[in-house]
């Protein structure tokens, strides 16, 4: 049967080469192509299925989930896929599982922070799974207080062994996934005490599992911490407790690249920064920003594409009824959220930039941008998985009811991508990180220059006092008019409350009391670098008909937005009148008309297949009704006509209605 494209129209409308805009969004030309090879052989196997999620118990659930991941990994050894190849395909397979944990934290951790000889002896038997790994840092009592972790790791001397414990019911580790039910090994993070001196926290590797029948080894109490929000959705990982009693392990398994310990019982701390050892969080934060593009983009396809499908009010003469998509309320909720997608990828592309310039650096003794490293990757993580979060739960209200539907996709989205704004170190407490970071660079002003991100406050004296040129509504597409806003905004706002600290005279206690407005101060200082980035990324050559044209009214798009939506900040610092805010929403009017007749080819430029979507709402064709209701007869419970315990529940009811009729 010829299949009909319901959206052809919308496609024909677009003003861009499209194929060349997936370039882009991938990142690169090979990145395109393996990312298309590699969703296109995911999406054909029917191994890889996953539009029954969210109707099986946590058990079939769970097993499912290690029936794919094996399935994924004979996938990637008869293939003979590389690991970027293998990478991808972990992604497209979408299902989050303990691989994520093995790959993504317990490898990282062994390379970032082991020494040549431990990496010589544990990553090969990481690379070929024969040692299933987690990162076991958060316990009941502390998560995001690393400090305040209480497993010890006891040093015996006569024994050249660490001991290690957990002596509380609060330390009992709490959330690593791929804990609760599969890992062999753990990265577990304690406190190192040798010759009765605490040293703080370290990492060690823990065997957790026999790896002949899989049974906990002596002295470990291991399991699972029970459901999670949602349905299918993060259950299909094992998120688990632990708990040690006294648990022996040589001496060498302690992560020695920033400290070591003797076999005399002599603690040695290397050149490196002590930080290092959070170096593993670093890492994955900048990969978390890279995937918050992922998931927003998700949500956007789809309630674009929907958008576009979906109808009400307005039929003139009996014609068509209007596209919900051509709604300016709706293009001010979506066209920021499609904005904001290509904002995150760009941003997670320079991060990584970022990330592997610290990482070359550090491996030179070189540890300067370390600090801003930390503070970009905190900020950063932080800002993208908040808007990410929020944009997936826009997205299933732009989508009306039947967003509301699992088959939309959007539900089990939510439910999996939420945690991101908790995990790897609440957004709240991360903020905190980025505005210590400011208040030191405000601090340092004249005696030390500021480089980098944070470049900005070299000009902080015309900053301070700058007045916006903004005379007409497109003056605000002028990229510097832009920048110095932003720049201007977040300079402001981070000497006020540099200056509010120095009323106090215990520091600390003034951070505390300040610490709402120190977090909105980090919030226009990432900000500003997601935007100003965005600029910089325009200022290349990009290749393609119409494609940077497109990028243009994106950008300008974000950043009025932002603009709109944080007004307060930029009046009250005085860095624009009302007159300026007022031009601004003029101009972003005027910017949702360019967009809308490229969506739905901005939304096709991510490339997704409609198996790694999975909404019925979103898929390529457009043909959502028809397939809504065939999905529904779908639903175990429409098996029968009559449903279970009808007999049990509602004819008695019923029969009782009948007698009380008669009364
Ligand atoms: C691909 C994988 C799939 C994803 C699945 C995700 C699964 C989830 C996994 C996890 O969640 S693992 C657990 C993650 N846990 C956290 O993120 C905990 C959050 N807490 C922290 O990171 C820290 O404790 C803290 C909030 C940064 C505070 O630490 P501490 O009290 O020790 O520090 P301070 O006294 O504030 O700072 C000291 C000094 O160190 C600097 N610093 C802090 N962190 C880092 C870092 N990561 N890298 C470099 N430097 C760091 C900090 O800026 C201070 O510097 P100075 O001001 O002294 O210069
Ligand atoms: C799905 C999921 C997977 C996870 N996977 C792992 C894993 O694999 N390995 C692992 O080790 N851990 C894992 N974690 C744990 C995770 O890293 C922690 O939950 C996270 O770091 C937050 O710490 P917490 O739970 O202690 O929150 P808390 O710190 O208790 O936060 C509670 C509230 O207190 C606020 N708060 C805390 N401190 C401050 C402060 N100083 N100032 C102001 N407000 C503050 C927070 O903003 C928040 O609102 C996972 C968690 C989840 C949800």
């Amino acid at each position: 049967m010829e299949r009909v494209d319901h959206l052809a129209h919308e496609r024909n409308k677009s003003e861009f080469d499209v194929d060349a805009m997936k370039i882009v969004w991938a990142g690169s030309p090979h990145a395109f192509e393996l990312s298309d090879r590699i969703s296109k052989l995911v999406a054909s196997d029917p191994g890889f299925r996953k539009d029954n999620r969210t109707m099986l118990s946590r058990k079939d659930l769970f097993k499912n989930t290690l029936r794919k991941a094996a399935y994924a990994w004979k996938t990637i050894v008869d293939l003979h896929l590389s690991e970027e190849e293998a990478a991808k395909l972990r992604f497209y397979v979408d299902e989050p599982a303990y691989t994520d944990l093995h790959w993504g934290m317990f490898v990282p951790a062994i390379k970032g922070q082991g020494t040549d000889e431990q990496q010589q002896k544990w990553l090969p038997l990481a690379y070929k799974m024969q040692i299933i790994g987690c990162y076991a840092q958060t316990e009941l009592g502390h998560g995001s207080n690393v400090q305040g972790l209480e497993t010890t790791a006891t040093f015996d001397p006569q024994t050249d062994e660490f001991i290690i414990h957990s002596p509380t019911l609060t330390s009992s580790k709490w959330w690593p996934g791929g804990l609760g039910k599969v890992a062999t090994h753990a990265i577990a993070y304690a406190r190192l005490i040798v010759g009765g001196r605490d040293y703080g926290v370290n990492g060690f590797i823990v065997q957790l599992r026999s790896l002949e029948d899989h049974s906990p080894l002596p002295g470990i109490t291991v399991g699972d911490i029970g459901m999670k929000f949602g349905n299918g959705a993060y259950n299909t990982m094992d998120n688990g407790v632990l708990q040690f009693d006294h648990v022996r392990i040589p001496r060498d398994q302690m992560l020695m690249r920033v400290s070591q310990v003797t076999r005399e019982g002599k603690y040695k701390q290397s050149d490196v920064p002590r930080q290092l050892v959070y170096g593993t969080m670093v890492y994955v934060r900048q990969t978390i920003v890279a995937d918050a593009s992922c998931a927003l983009s998700r949500a956007v396809c789809i309630a674009t594409r929907y958008s576009a499908v979906r109808r009400q009010f307005g039929s003139q003469n009996g014609g068509p009824e209007t596209q919900v998509i051509d709604y300016k309320t709706q293009q001010s909720r979506l066209f920021p959220l499609l904005a904001s997608a290509y904002a995150f990828r760009f941003i997670g592309e320079w991060l990584k930039w970022l990330y592997t310039d610290v990482t070359q650096r550090l491996q030179a003794n070189d540890f300067s941008t370390l600090p801003e490293a930390h503070a970009c990757t905190a900020g950063l993580k932080s800002l993208t998985t908040t808007a990410t979060a929020d944009g997936i739960e826009e997205c299933r209200k732009l989508c009306g009811g039947h967003g509301y539907l699992c088959s939309s996709g959007l539900p089990e989205l939510f439910a999996v991508y939420v945690p991101a704004c908790t995990y790897e170190g609440d957004n709240t407490v991360l903020l905190l990180q980025v505005a210590r970071f400011l208040m030191k660079t405000v601090s340092q002003l004249g005696v030390k220059k500021p480089v980098g991100t944070i470049g900005y406050m070299t000009r902080v004296d015309h900053l301070m006092q700058c007045r916006c040129g903004v005379q007409r509504a497109e003056d605000w597409l002028n990229p510097s008019a832009l920048l110095e806003a932003f720049e201007a905004r977040a300079a402001r706002m981070s000497v006020a409350c540099a200056q509010n600290l120095s009323n106090f005279d215990n520091p600390e206690e003034g951070f505390a009391e300040l610490s709402a407005d120190l977090v909105e101060a980090a919030v226009a200082h990432c900000q500003l670098i997601i935007v100003s980035k965005f600029i910089e990324k325009l200022q290349q050559e990009i290749p393609g008909k119409g494609v940077k044209q497109q990028l243009e009214v994106l950008c300008n798009i974000y950043t009025l937005f932002l603009l709109h939506k944080h007004q307060g900040d930029f009046l009250s610092t005085g860095c624009i009148t009302p007159k300026h805010a007022s031009l601004a929403n003029d101009q972003l009017r005027s910017l949702y008309s360019q967009v809308r007749p490229n969506a739905i080819a901005l939304v096709d430029a991510f490339n997704y297949t409609d198996h790694f979507l999975g909404s019925i709402l979103g898929c390529y064709d457009g043909n959502v009704y028809p397939k809504l209701y065939e999905a529904a007869w779908e639903d175990p419970l429409n098996d029968s006509v009559v449903p279970d315990g009808y007999h049990q529940y509602i004819r008695p009811l019923l029969k009782q209605q009948i007698r009380t009729a008669r009364l």
